[in-house]
C-alpha cells in the first residue's frame, strides 16, 4: 500500500484535516500575508492611517504619536471617534468589531454618502491585524459626550467596553489607540526611527494645516510637523541638486460633471528637474505612501513627457536624428505626487503599489495640460527643460552605439605601435606615452629594454573632459592607451579592475615647450577624468625632460661637464652657481632643445629615462580633493569656459603652467 513521505496512510487525509481559521487566527498564522514583518512599523502605520483618514475626510486637525518608555506606541487623533454602540446585526460594540473582525470597516461605500470618500483604508483589515499581532492593545474613543474604553490581548477582548459620560467642561472628541506589538511576530522589535519620522512628516505634507507630533518618552524629545506650503515646501527641503527651472507645482481634481472620474478624484504634484543629484521621488494615494510606485506615477510620467514633447514640437527644437522617449524627460525629475483615487486597487494589503488602471489617465489628464500651459507661458523654462531632455536622449542614443575595444581572439590585442618591454614584472615595468613618432624613435633606442615600454602618440591628444566614457574608444590613441596599460576607463566612484594593469608606472613624456605642456595637460585630463583610480593608486607620472643643456668648462677639480636644466629658472640658478664656482662669464655654452626628437638616445636616457638621474614627477591630487580638482579642471578644460579659464590663468598663471 502506498504511503506518503511521513509514513502516514493517505486515509489520514479526511474531513477532519481541514481547519477553518476563525477570527484573527489567520493573521497570527501567516502574519506576512497581512503586514510587513521585518519590524512593527507597518502595524503602527495601520493605526496612523486611520487617524489620517479622519483628517482627510475633514475631521480633526491634530495627530499625535507617542513612543512610550515600555516600547508601546500610541496614536491619538481628534476625529469623530470610532462608534462604540451595538452593531445592529452583529450585536456587539462597533469598536470591538473594528479591532477583532477582518473586513469590518466604514470605508467600503465610497462616494454615495459613506462616512469616508477618499481614504487609504479600504479593506477593513488594517487595525485588526495590529490587534492580532499585539500583546496588548487599548482603545479609547471620545464621541457625543462619552468616553468608551476597551482592551485586547493577542486580538481577544480582555477588558470589555466601559463607557462613561464626560464630565461637564470635558469636551473631547477623537480616538486614542495604544499598542504593544508582540516581538515574536517581527524580525526586530525596534521601530526604524528614520522611516517613522519620514512617514509622519509626509502625512503632514500631504495634509496642509494638519499638525503631526511625535513625542518620544524615552529621549524626552518632541517633533512637530505642520506644513502650510504643502508639497513644494517639502520638495525644496528634500531636493538633491539645484533645479534647472522653478518647481512645477499643480493640482487637478474632477468636478461632478467629469466623464470618467468621480468628483474629487485627481492629484496634487510638485516636480523639480535637476541636472545632477539623486532624484527624490515620493508618491501617495489617499495619503498612503506607495514606495513601489504604480499607475499614478505612470500617469505623471506620461503627462510630463507629452507636455514636453508637444512644447518641443511646437517650437521645432528637436535636432535631426534624435528621438525622445518618456525616460528622457522623466529621468531627471524629482517629485512629490499625491493622488486621490476613489476606490484604489493596491497590490496587497501593504499597499506599496497602486494598480488601478484608470489612474494613469486620471493623473496624466491633469498634469499634461497644466505643464503645457505653464511651459508656453514661460518659454525660457520650456527651452531649458527641452534642452535637458534632448541631452538625455542624445546620451542614451550614443550609449546605444557604444564603441567596444577591438578584440582579436577574445583578448584585447596590444596596439601595433607599442614597443613593449621584456620583463614580466608588471609592478616594476614602466610605459612612456611619448609625443610624436620621432621622439618615440629616440626613446625606443634610449630606453632600458628590460623594463621600459614606449607608446608613441600621433598628433594632438583628444580633450576628453566632456567625452562620454562609452565614446572614448572612437579615438584610436585613447583606445591604444587603454589597451596598452590594461585598464578600462572608469568613474571616480567605480571600483575598476586594476589587476590587468601592465605597468607600475605610466609616464607622460612630452616636449618641454608649450605644445608639449598642452599634450601633457590633455593626457592628465584623460587620466583624471577616465582613469582616476590610476592616479589615486599612484601609477601616473610626468617625465620632465630638460629644456636646456649647459656645456660648462673644467673648473677647479671638476672636469668639463654637461648640465641639463628643466627651464629658464633652473638655467639662471645654474649659471649663478657656475659664477660662484669661479667660471668665467661666457665660457660656457647653452643649447636649447627644440624637442625630444633632437636628443640623442644617450641624452634621453641620461636625462629622462634613467631612474637614477631622471626627473619623474608623481601625479597627485595634492591638497585639493577630487571635487575641487574637478572644478578646477572644468574651468581649464571645459568647453564654453573661456572666461573662467582666462580668470584662472590671470590669477594663478604661475602655478598653472599650462598654455591653452
Ligand atoms: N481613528 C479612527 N477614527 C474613526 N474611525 C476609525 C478609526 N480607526 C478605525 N476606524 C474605523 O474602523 C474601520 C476599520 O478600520 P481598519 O483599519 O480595520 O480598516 P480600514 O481602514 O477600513 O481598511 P484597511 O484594511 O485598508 O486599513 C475604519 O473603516 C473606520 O470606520
Amino acid at each position: 500500500m502506498a504511503t506518503n513521505q511521513a509514513g502516514k496512510l493517505p486515509s489520514d487525509y479526511s474531513e477532519g484535516s481541514i481547519r477553518v481559521l476563525k477570527g484573527l487566527e489567520p493573521v497570527k498564522q501567516r502574519p506576512g500575508m497581512y503586514t510587513r514583518t521585518d519590524n512593527p512599523l507597518h502595524v503602527i502605520q495601520e493605526v496612523l492611517d486611520n487617524a489620517a483618514d479622519e483628517a482627510l475626510a475633514g475631521h480633526g486637525k491634530k495627530i499625535k504619536v507617542t513612543l512610550h518608555a515600555d516600547s508601546s506606541v500610541s496614536v491619538e487623533d481628534d476625529g469623530r471617534g470610532i462608534p462604540f454602540g451595538l452593531h445592529p446585526e452583529e450585536k456587539a460594540p462597533v469598536v470591538e468589531l473594528v479591532y477583532t473582525r477582518l473586513h469590518a470597516g466604514g470605508k467600503f461605500d465610497k462616494g454615495s454618502g459613506g462616512a469616508y470618500s477618499f481614504s487609504g483604508g479600504l479593506h477593513g483589515v488594517g487595525v485588526s491585524v495590529t490587534n492580532a499581532l499585539s500583546k496588548r492593545l487599548e482603545v479609547v474613543t471620545h464621541r457625543e459626550g462619552s468616553a468608551a474604553r476597551l482592551a485586547f490581548s493577542g486580538g481577544d477582548v480582555i477588558e470589555p467596553l466601559e463607557v462613561r459620560k464626560l464630565e461637564a467642561g470635558e469636551r473631547k472628541q477623537g480616538t486614542t489607540v495604544r499598542a504593544w506589538p508582540d516581538a515574536k511576530y517581527f524580525e526586530t522589535a525596534a521601530l526604524p526611527m528614520g522611516e517613522l519620522t519620514h512617514l509622519l512628516r509626509s502625512k503632514a505634507v500631504l495634509m496642509p494645516g494638519v499638525s503631526v507630533t511625535l513625542v518620544n518618552e524615552k529621549t524626552r524629545e518632541t517633533q512637530q510637523w505642520l506644513y502650510k506650503g504643502g508639497l513644494s515646501d517639502y520638495l525644496v527641503q528634500t531636493l538633491n541638486g539645484d533645479p534647472v527651472i522653478p518647481l512645477f507645482e499643480g493640482s487637478g481634481h474632477a468636478d461632478k460633471n467629469a466623464d470618467n472620474f468621480a468628483e474629487g478624484e485627481g492629484a496634487d504634484w510638485c516636480v523639480a528637474f535637476t541636472e545632477d543629484g539623486q532624484p527624490v521621488r515620493e508618491s501617495y494615494v489617499n495619503l498612503i505612501p506607495t514606495s513601489a510606485g504604480g499607475t499614478h506615477e505612470s500617469g505623471l510620467r506620461d503627462g510630463l513627457f507629452n507636455a514636453v514633447k508637444s512644447f518641443i514640437e511646437l517650437h521645432s527644437l528637436l535636432p535631426k536624428g534624435v528621438k525622445l522617449l518618456p525616460e528622457d524627460v522623466f529621468a531627471r525629475a524629482s517629485y512629490v505626487l499625491s493622488a486621490k483615487v476613489l476606490d484604489p486597487q493596491f497590490q496587497g494589503q501593504i499597499k506599496e503599489r497602486l494598480n488601478s488602471r484608470d489612474a494613469v489617465r486620471l493623473v496624466s489628464s491633469f498634469v499634461r495640460p497644466a505643464l503645457e500651459l505653464w511651459l508656453n507661458q514661460h518659454v525660457d523654462y520650456g527651452k531649458k527643460l527641452a534642452e535637458l531632455a534632448i541631452k538625455a536622449a542624445q546620451t542614451r542614443q550614443r550609449a546605444g552605439q557604444k564603441v567596444e575595444k577591438r578584440k582579436g581572439s577574445g583578448v584585447a590585442v596590444l596596439p601595433g605601435k607599442l614597443t613593449d618591454c621584456e620583463s614580466k614584472d608588471t609592478s616594476h615595468n614602466e610605459v612612456f606615452l611619448v609625443e610624436g613618432d620621432s621622439a618615440g624613435g629616440s626613446a625606443k633606442m634610449g630606453r632600458d629594454k628590460e623594463s621600459q615600454a614606449i607608446l608613441p602618440l600621433r598628433g594632438k591628444v583628444l580633450n576628453t573632459w566632456e567625452v562620454e566614457r562609452d565614446r572614448l574608444f572612437a579615438n584610436n590613441e585613447i583606445h591604444d592607451i587603454s589597451v596598452a596599460i590594461g585598464v578600462d576607463p572608469h568613474g571616480p566612484n567605480d571600483t575598476p579592475d586594476l589587476s590587468g594593469l601592465r605597468y607600475g608606472k605610466v609616464c607622460i613624456l612630452s616636449d618641454a615647450d608649450v605644445d608639449g605642456s598642452h599634450i601633457q595637460v590633455l593626457l592628465l585630463t584623460l587620466f583624471f577624468r577616465h582613469f582616476p583610480k590610476l592616479i589615486e593608486a599612484g601609477h601616473v607620472f610626468v617625465a620632465r625632460p630638460p629644456l636646456f643643456r649647459i656645456d660648462a668648462p673644467a673648473r677647479g677639480k671638476k672636469p668639463a661637464s654637461k648640465v641639463y636644466v628643466l627651464d629658464e629658472g633652473e638655467l639662471a640658478a645654474t649659471l649663478d652657481k657656475l659664477r660662484k664656482e669661479g667660471v668665467r662669464e661666457g665660457s660656457w655654452s647653452i643649447s636649447r632643445f627644440k624637442g625630444l626628437g633632437e636628443m640623442s638616445a644617450g641624452q634621453l636616457w641620461e636625462t629622462t629615462l634613467n631612474p637614477d638621474t631622471r626627473r619623474l614627477l608623481p601625479v597627485q591630487l595634492g591638497s585639493l580633493d577630487f571635487g575641487q580638482t574637478e572644478n578646477l579642471i572644468t574651468k581649464l578644460m571645459g568647453k564654453g569656459e573661456a572666461a573662467a579659464r582666462r580668470e584662472l590663468m590671470e590669477l594663478h598663471g604661475d602655478a598653472v603652467d599650462v598654455d591653452i
